[in-house]
């Protein structure tokens, strides 16, 4: 069968990245989370001290940092997706914690911090058979992917979601920072500069606030069966 590309991108917390990794699980997909790799670069700005008193990037800092910064991906047989490694250390928790999250956007609205990842992620998909989920994945990564979902849900339904998920691998979490957080991080990923968080033309929406993990499942699976013609 004929291998397509498969670009999720959407709001934070919505659950992208669960219904991208089911999917490219079920059918023998890479899948790439390229929140992943943004959230690495902060992790590594972070121990660097790359953010001011202000918490403003230091730019001309993380600029000469890039080159020092690699980000890679291993699959892990257990949890059957890959995990993200940064330098060679695995940092799948790490990234993860609202500390990264606080800071994530800023970082990735640097242009030549984009540029860098956005290289790395198109090679990842030169062959095709990929599931890559992100913000700008259907608009500038893949824009010629043959199947684009934009993925949407009420902001209080994904702060309680992204808080149950921290209260369950026992991170320190409250709800309300974390409703401030989703909603700040979509206000300054759909207004940066450069390919900002927006709907791609040819991408079907999905507002998941009242389906189950299932019933998304089922539904991407139905528009990936569609667009590969199966
Ligand atoms: N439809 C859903 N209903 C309830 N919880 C969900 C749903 N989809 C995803 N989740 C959970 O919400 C959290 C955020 O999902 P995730 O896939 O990480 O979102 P994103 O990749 O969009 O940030 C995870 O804990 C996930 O298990
Ligand atoms: N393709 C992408 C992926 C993430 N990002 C940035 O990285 C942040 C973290 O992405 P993520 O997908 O891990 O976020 P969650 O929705 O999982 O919370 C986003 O808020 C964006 O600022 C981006 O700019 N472009």
């Amino acid at each position: 069968m004929k291998k397509i590309t498969i670009a999720i991108d959407g709001f934070s917390s919505c659950g992208k990245s669960t219904m991208a990794k089911d999917l490219a699980k079920e059918i023998g997909y890479i899948y790439v989370d390229t929140g992943a790799m943004y959230r690495s670069v902060t992790l590594y700005a972070l121990r660097h001290e790359l953010f001011d008193a202000d918490n403003q990037v230091k730019v001309d800092m993380l600029e000469k940092e890039m080159s020092n910064i690699h980000i890679s991906f291993k699959f892990n047989n257990e949890t059957g997706r890959p995990d993200c490694y940064l330098n060679g250390e695995l940092v799948e928790k790490e990234i993860r914690s609202l500390e990264v999250s606080n800071h994530v956007s800023p970082i990735a609205a640097v242009p030549f911090v984009r540029q860098a990842l956005v290289a790395q992620q198109k090679l990842m998909g030169q062959e095709k058979g990929i599931v890559m989920d992100g913000r700008d994945i259907g608009t500038t990564v893949f824009p010629d992917a043959e199947l684009k979902i934009f993925v949407t849900a009420d902001s209080k339904v994904r702060a309680q979601r992204r808080y149950d998920e921290l209260k369950q691998k026992g991170m320190p979490a409250e709800f309300d920072d974390i409703l401030k957080n989703v909603e700040e991080r979509d206000y300054i990923d759909t207004h940066r500069e450069v390919s900002p968080l927006k709907k791609a033309d040819d991408a079907i929406t999905l507002d998941n606030s009242h389906m189950t993990i299932a019933e998304q499942k089922e539904w991407l699976m139905k528009q990936y069966q569609k667009a590969a013609g199966c």
